[in-house]
């Protein structure tokens, strides 16, 4: 069987933005002009087909990256939807990972705002090509060429406007396309823009059409010599190398094609389509993906149709109807329905049951997935986010994806008994789909411990609970995500020897604690010679250190960064047992760690306030009081830019004080940065309320 749409004609792209933008409405849009969604979905009414989950209709916000499959003019494109919100990071990140390019969507009013700034760095990091679109070019204030300016200067990238808008606000008309030179105008509201007209540059923007073009065109001559020589000889480039030097400049990361249009207003969305196929990569266009073997060999995964299939789930989704969906990104090869997959991580055997291709209101059955391409499997059992499906005589791991560790958690207790059972359900399904959220049962109360990135992220995963798996929970105060470490090296004897009648039990260790660099980890030496401790005891050594990090010596928070070498002990023939020996460790980990000048640490936060002038020092003032460092000062627009560290614990409810301290007008950003040693007097605060 050959696939319908070749390799060369697939476009995974993602469309990037930050709240507000206007990320589901174009959407909703593309998929309208590309024939799917008969009836336009609005945001404000809350049947945006793209939001599909109840609580991101009532909050307007996207959190789920669905990837959505529609056509346009022989193309198949794939729209992996990323949010916008920063507690989200983290699904930006796993949709990074398999869009060969991005459409970042600014709002022509607000535009570059700190939010973009955090997904912007994401696509940076990924070297996920870029084109831009300014949407709402009908709204008050609407500035293109302001937009412009601030990719310039706050995302230090390069923008290329390869269109500029006709008219703006509520005379917004429509844009002149400047590698055809022709106008593309919108006339009849009522067709919700399935048409418009190409027609002559209007007169009085025919100036300022050719001096952006000759910018463009100067832009596309820098992408190749060729070109340069041409363009320096005052040759004309034809229409084909000028569209070739886009794609060129855009594929490089050099130039960042620029267009615009009002997706409510139904205006500029088709000709942002044709900007897709022309500029955004294939799958072959782009890097390969790095993979490696089991034993540790690397390797390079081309996409290509030949060769062993190699696919990687980047998200796990509960379906109420079709149980657990894993999307998969196809890199090499194809998989059919019905058959097997290997899960190269896990080491298992997987049945491959169904195939769908999603589309925003229904699903597509397929019988076979190909290179490039992105869809959903039904019914594996072990895969997760970010691990790999090949063939069994490949077994290739593709480069896993990072997921940052929790900072925030909050307990849940079932309001029933019947609740009960039903959490533990709900909850494990939960952690599967959202590997940047986690479950455990703290041991002291028996209370069930959620942790995840931020306030909204718990908030929404509570409401999920509620509302897809009907437990109702108590939920409690949000706490912070303390750890201990300690920060001097001590060396510690413990024996543990205990004679109650018949075998006694017996173990002796000499362990050496040692602070190592913060996010490095636990480490175990074992320097035993002689044999004064046997062979067989030492992991259980090496496992009782590891249960007494988990309960941390302060006030109970999990240790980090310790080196513990294991260098002289002794034992006893009959009375020693795996079991002394992990006690004796435990116990001896404790002691020394008390001795080893323990601290406590929390997270900080990285936190970006933009606010009127008026209210800088209301804002800065109260950062302080939060026991921010404010690092930077800066001017944007006739705002002040504040950027301050600041720990968790003092940032709860921060969006509400910040809007009665300045009517509204300021906003933040703010995202998890580093964990820092807690004060003095906080860490004692700390130490009484766990301990009282
Ligand atoms: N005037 C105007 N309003 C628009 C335009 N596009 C979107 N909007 C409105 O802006 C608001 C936000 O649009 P959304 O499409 O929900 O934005 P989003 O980026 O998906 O937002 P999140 O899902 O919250 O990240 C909605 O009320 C839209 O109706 C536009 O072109 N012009």
């Amino acid at each position: 069987m050959s696939r319908n749409t070749p390799i060369e004609r697939v476009r995974n792209i993602g469309i990037a933005a930050h709240i507000d933008a206007g990320k589901t409405t174009t959407t909703e849009r593309i998929l309208f002009y590309t024939g799917i969604s008969h009836k336009i979905g609005e945001v404000h009414d809350g049947a945006a087909t793209m939001d599909w989950m109840e609580q991101e209709k009532e909050r307007g916000i996207t959190i789920t990256s669905a990837a959505t499959t529609c056509a346009w003019k022989e193309h198949q494109i794939n729209i992996i939807d990323t949010p916008g919100h920063v507690d989200f990071t983290i699904e930006v990140e796993r949709s990074m990972r398999v869009l060969d390019g991005a459409v970042a969507v600014f709002c022509a009013v607000g535009g570059v705002q700190p939010q973009s700034e955090t997904v912007w760095r994401q696509a940076n990091k990924y070297r996920v090509p870029r084109m831009v679109y300014v949407n709402k070019m009908d709204r008050v204030g609407a500035d293109f060429y302001n937009v412009e300016k601030q990719i310039k200067e706050r995302l230090k990238a390069n923008p290329v406007p390869i269109q500029i808008p006709i008219g703006a606000e509520e005379n917004f008309k429509g844009m002149v396309d400047l590698v055809t030179m022709k106008a593309y105008v919108w006339e009849d509201e009522a067709a919700m823009g399935s048409s418009y007209d190409v027609v002559d540059i209007p007169a009085e923007l025919q100036e300022k059409a050719e001096e952006y073009r000759e910018k463009m065109v100067e832009a596309v001559s820098e992408t190749s010599d060729e070109l340069m020589e041409k363009y320096l000889g005052g040759e004309a480039l034809t229409e084909q190398e000028i569209v070739a030097g886009i794609k060129a400049g855009c594929l490089a990361m050099t130039m960042i094609p620029m267009i615009c249009g009002t997706s409510f207003k139904n205006k500029g969305v088709q000709p942002m389509l044709d900007a897709v196929v022309a500029y955004m990569p294939s799958p072959i266009e782009v890097a390969d993906i790095r993979g490696e073997y089991e034993d540790g060999t690397e390797t390079i995964v081309k996409s290509t149709d030949d060769g062993e299939f190699a696919a990687l789930a980047f998200k796990i989704m509960t379906d109420p109807f079709v149980g657990q969906l894993a999307f998969i990104r196809v890199y090499r090869g194809k998989l059919e329905s019905g058959t097997y997959a290997y899960n190269s991580i896990k080491g298992k055997k997987e049945r491959v049951g169904r195939l769908l291709k999603m589309h925003a209101n229904k699903r597509e059955e397929i019988k076979m997935l190909y290179a490039g391409e992105i869809g959903a499997v039904v019914g594996l059992k072990d895969t997760l986010t970010g691990e790999t499906l090949t063939g069994e005589k490949d077994r290739v791991i593709l480069e896993r994806m990072d997921f940052p560790d929790p900072v925030i958690s909050v307990a849940v207790e079932p309001k029933t008994k019947a609740d009960q059972e039903k959490m533990g359900i709900a909850l494990q399904k939960l952690a599967q789909e959202d590997p940047s959220f986690r479950v455990k049962t703290d041991e002291e109360s028996g209370q069930t411990i959620i942790s995840g990135m931020g306030e909204l992220h718990l908030e929404i995963i509570v409401d999920r609970m509620l509302r897809e798996f009907k437990v109702d929970a108590e939920v409690g105060q949000p706490q912070v995500a303390y750890r201990e470490t300690i920060r001097q090296s001590v060396e510690q004897e413990y024996k543990y020897a205990k004679q109650s009648g018949g075998r006694g039990q017996f173990g002796h260790v000499y362990l050496r604690l040692e602070p190592k660099d913060a996010g490095t980890g636990y480490e175990f030496v074992n320097d035993i010679k002689g044999g004064v401790i046997p062979r067989e005891y030492i992991p259980a050594v090496d496992k009782g250190c590891q249960e007494a990090m988990q309960g941390g010596v302060l006030a109970g928070y999990p240790m980090e960064d310790v080196k513990v070498t294991l260098y002289d002990g002794s034992y006893h023939d009959v009375d020693s047992s795996e079991m002394a020996f992990k006690l004796a460790a435990s116990m001896g980990f404790k002691e020394g760690a008390r001795k080893a000048g323990a601290v406590i640490l929390e997270p900080m936060m990285k936190v970006e306030v933009e606010t009127p002038e008026d209210f800088m020092g209301d804002v800065i003032g109260d950062l302080n009081r939060r026991r921010g460092q404010i690092n930077s000062m800066d001017d944007r627009s006739g705002n002040k830019i504040v950027n301050a560290f600041c720990p968790l614990s003092e940032m709860f409810g921060y969006s509400t004080d910040l809007r009665s301290q300045t009517q509204g007008r300021a906003s933040y950003s703010m995202e998890f940065d580093h964990y820092a040693e807690v004060p003095k007097n906080v860490a004692e605060e700390i130490i009484k309320k766990r301990k009282g």
